[in-house]
């Protein structure tokens, strides 16, 4: 394996890293592997297989394990893919391996990768589609990607041909200086902290981090992936801490927030500060005298408890929006975010965030670091897995669709084949999708080409994508499958069906076909003018006339659209204004977003409209004690807005004497507190109303009747439709009497300025509600205190 050594001796040379695809049977490769790694001089400590199979005295991961190296630095990375290729996996392994080594990957034979069905395109294989409907674009892609690019060598080890040598021949490179460390006048961290740096770019990260020491302190702290800016992080953090102040660190996982903890302690140590950890089994947390570094997971951090001086968010682009703008409560608070990772969100990060941040008061101090650590800058390998998964993809430039309209636009069906043929028309789809979701990653690029159940719509301005949905076929399933599906077995895909039939026990949830809307997404310059919308009347078109065929990116006639989603009121808002219903909000939040999803569904076909009835019924007869228990925290506003997107509302069952009691209220007469459940009635009749023109009525025993708004009886106040409360009202019917807040907190919440004011509120709603919904009796009960 002399080219294994020519690689390595170059890579060194120049600081960068070299790829080795070793490519043929299995057994073959993997022997090979091992003359390279041997050849190449690389120490095996310093190695890392991933992959199944243990053939090498090394470090190994299974490949489910792969995010574990997120953030370690290796001299060689080997990736067994035989077994599997995961995109996923390739993205967390390549960043990790260090300028001069090797990343080698073992493939079959080349040409025929494209058309096997490895274990990956079993995941892709939803039901009711097999392995043999998966294709194979995602591969087909990447083989062209290895031939293609500069430092990649590929050898045929069947044939024992080198196809492709990897040699670049760089010119000799100058060596860099390190970085200067800062006058002592310049700064207020600790001489010890700059000289911990490895680039200037992180000097000057830790530099802008210093704002941090003051309230109000914001830094922005942007980075492709191995800047070293959790490092920078993390100096700050210690500096800080050795100031006395307490430090609060949160990640999207625990284990991201490592070298952050790694760099703090160094620091800590090099001053001499006498450093504790609390307790061996939770190292992320770090105490000096006075000061300390501790982590939190983001959706406790957030709430930033035991209040500190200071917050570190690292990799804030893989968290929502709505949850880093809690953040800015904090007294400083540092957001550190990869712009092109396998988090693949960076660019989100800055058009949604930092719209947000530029709106607040905080003087925002915003650094970006380019200069690679690992590696010198211009690493080709770093281009090749930029280009093969697409983690550089963005939306077209504003000036491109900022003029788009709904008559400017064309409805497009966006095929693997077509996508594959137009690399622009690909990146701006992904890049939107990425842009629009803080969760998009490199698997689902392989997805949107291979999966036989997902297809792409978009509304194309000009030749560029401005609207775009990710489409996944749902349903359709076989008895035993849904039988299984029922008994809890794992369904791969399927997400409505599967929490329709395992969490709401409805066995049949399965047999129809539905569209679900994974993701939409317009694009920031656009928004607003009915774009959005428009996409999805124009799928809806299609969805309900459509002919079926999986290779063309037809999905097919269908009996309903649907949607999960992390709810927030305007985005139910949009999903109502589009005809989309609740029938579900999940009990638990989100890990990352914190935010509880809503199911919405739009049924199509007779036997589409059945299945929502039988969900909407069931959830109106469930949702009173969800909101007394799992969702008594869930913010008023998305109760008032799922409640109200509900294609029916509630009879009001009250007796006689229940309707005497809550018509003396008002006045006193009567205590809220002495029959909750009238008082319950009462508003989730009035707030599942609340989206509808004509309100059901009253006088049936049957708690909820279901999607069909036929008044039987009950007055109202507007003459056609439901009191309109003002949305103070509502928040109050939804915190006080649904969600069973105590007085004083809902007093405090709502801003009333005192208990009794807050409690004379709940009286006015509820004789407006008597005035509409009330018998004749509760009414003129009513005017008897009047
Ligand atoms: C399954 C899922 O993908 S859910 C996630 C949806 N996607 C996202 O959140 C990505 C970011 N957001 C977007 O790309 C867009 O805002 C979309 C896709 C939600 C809407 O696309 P648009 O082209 O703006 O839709 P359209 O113009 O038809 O309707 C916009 C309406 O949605 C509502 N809306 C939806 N989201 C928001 C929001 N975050 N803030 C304010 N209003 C919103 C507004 O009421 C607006 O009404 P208006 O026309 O009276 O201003
Ligand atoms: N100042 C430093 N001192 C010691 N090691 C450092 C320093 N800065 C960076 N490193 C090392 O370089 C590698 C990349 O650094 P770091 O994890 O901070 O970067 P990052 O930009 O957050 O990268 P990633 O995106 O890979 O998480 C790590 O292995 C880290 O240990």
């Amino acid at each position: 394996m002399e080219l294994a050594a020519a690689l390595r001796a170059e890579a060194r040379d120049c600081n960068e890293r070299r790829v080795l695809v070793l490519a043929g049977e299995p057994e073959t490769t993997r022997d090979r592997a091992v003359d390279a790694l041997a050849t190449a001089d690389i120490p095996l400590e310093s190695t890392t297989l991933v992959g199944p199979e243990p053939f090498v005295n090394c470090e190994r991961l299974d490949p489910v394990h792969a995010s574990e190296l997120l953030g370690q630095t290796r001299t060689a990375v080997v990736y067994d893919a035989h077994e599997s290729l995961r995109p996923n996996v390739l993205g967390q392994v390549v960043g990790t391996v260090d300028g001069g080594g090797l990343f080698v990957l073992l493939a079959p034979p080349l040409s025929a990768w494209p058309s096997r069905r490895d274990d990956f395109a079993e995941a892709l294989a939803v039901p009711p589609f097999g392995p043999e409907d998966v294709t194979g674009h995602f591969r087909a892609r990447l083989v062209e990607t290895l031939y293609a690019h500069r430092g990649v060598a590929v050898v045929d080890v069947e044939s024992d041909t080198v196809e492709s040598d990897g040699l670049t021949d760089p010119a000799p490179r100058l060596s860099v200086p390190g970085p200067a460390v800062p006058d002592r006048d310049d700064r207020a961290f600790p001489t010890e902290a700059y000289r911990a740096c490895l680039t200037g770019d992180q000097s000057e990260a830790l530099a802008a981090m210093e704002a941090l020491s003051e309230p109000g302190g914001t830094v922005v702290v942007e980075a492709d992936r191995g800047r070293g800016k959790s490092s920078a992080a993390g100096l700050a953090a210690g500096c800080l801490a050795a100031s006395g102040r307490d430090v609060l660190v949160t990640a999207p996982q625990y284990g991201r927030a490592g070298e952050v903890f790694a760099r703090a302690r160094e620091l800590l140590n090099a001053i001499e500060e006498p450093v504790a950890l609390d307790d061996e089994t939770t190292p992320h947390r770090l105490s000096t005298d006075e000061g300390r570094v501790r982590y939190a997971p983001p959706t406790d951090a957030v709430e930033l408890p035991d209040d500190p001086d200071a917050v570190v968010v690292d990799e804030a682009a893989a968290l929502p929006v709505r949850l880093l703008s809690g953040f800015l409560d904090a007294p400083a608070v540092a957001f550190t975010t990869t712009i092109h990772g396998y988090e693949g969100a960076g660019r989100g990060f800055s058009v949604r965030f930092k719209d947000r941040l530029a709106e607040s008061d905080r003087t925002v101090r915003e650094v970006r670091m380019d200069e690679p650590i690992r590696y010198a800058a211009g690493d080709p390998v770093e281009v090749w897995a930029t280009r093969a998964l697409l983690l550089d993809a963005r939306p077209p430039v504003e000036p491109l669709v900022a003029n788009a309209r709904p008559e400017t636009v064309s409805y497009e069906s966006l095929s693997a084949e077509r996508l594959l043929s137009d690399e622009h028309l690909l990146r701006e789809a992904f890049g939107l999708l990425v842009l629009a979701h803080y969760q998009t990653e490199p698997d689902d690029l392989a997805r949107l080409l291979d999966g036989p159940n997902v297809s792409v719509r978009a509304l194309v301005h000009d030749g560029h994508v401005v609207s775009v949905a990710l489409l996944a076929r749902e349903g359709g399933l076989d008895a035993d499958r849904r039988a299984d599906m029922y008994e809890g077995a794992r369904v791969r895909g399927n997400m409505l069906p599967d929490v329709l039939t395992t969490q709401l026990r409805d066995e049949a949830a399965g047999i129809e076909t539905g569209w679900r809307v994974m993701r939409i997404a317009t694009h920031h310059a656009a928004r607003g003018r009915g774009l959005g919308s428009l996409l999805l009347d124009r799928i809806e078109a299609e969805a309900t006339g459509g002919s079926v065929s999986a290779s063309t990116g037809e999905t097919g006639a269908c009996d309903y659209l649907g949607v999960g989603f992390g709810a927030t009121p305007e985005l139910v808002s949009f999903w109502a204004d589009n005809g989309y219903r609740t029938v579900h909000v999940s009990t638990t939040r989100n890990d990352r977003s914190g935010e509880h999803s809503a199911i919405m569904l739009r049924a199509l076909s007779e036997a589409g409209e059945a299945l929502q009835d039988r969900h909407t019924k069931w959830f109106l007869e469930r949702v009173r004690g969800m909101l007394t228990d799992p969702l008594a925290d869930l913010d008023p506003d998305v109760v008032r807005a799922v409640l109200s997107a509900v294609d029916g509302s509630t009879r009001l069952d009250l007796s006689a004497w229940e309707w005497r009691l809550l018509a003396g209220s008002p006045h006193g007469a009567g205590l809220f507190d002495t029959a909750p459940d009238a008082f319950r009635a009462l508003a989730l009749r009035a707030l599942t109303d609340a989206g509808s023109s004509t309100p059901t009525g009253g006088g049936d025993p049957a708690m909820a009747d279901g999607p069909t708004r036929t008044d039987t009886d009950g007055p109202t106040s507007t003459g056609d439709g439901e009191p309109a409360l003002e949305p103070r009202a509502e928040r109050l019917l939804v915190r006080k009497v649904l969600q069973a807040h105590d007085w004083d907190s809902v007093t405090a919440q709502l801003d009333f300025v005192s208990r009794r004011e807050c409690m004379r509120a709940l009286g006015d709603v509820t004789a407006r509600l008597i005035e509409a919904y009330g018998t004749d009796e509760a009414r003129a009960e009513l005017e008897r205190f009047e």
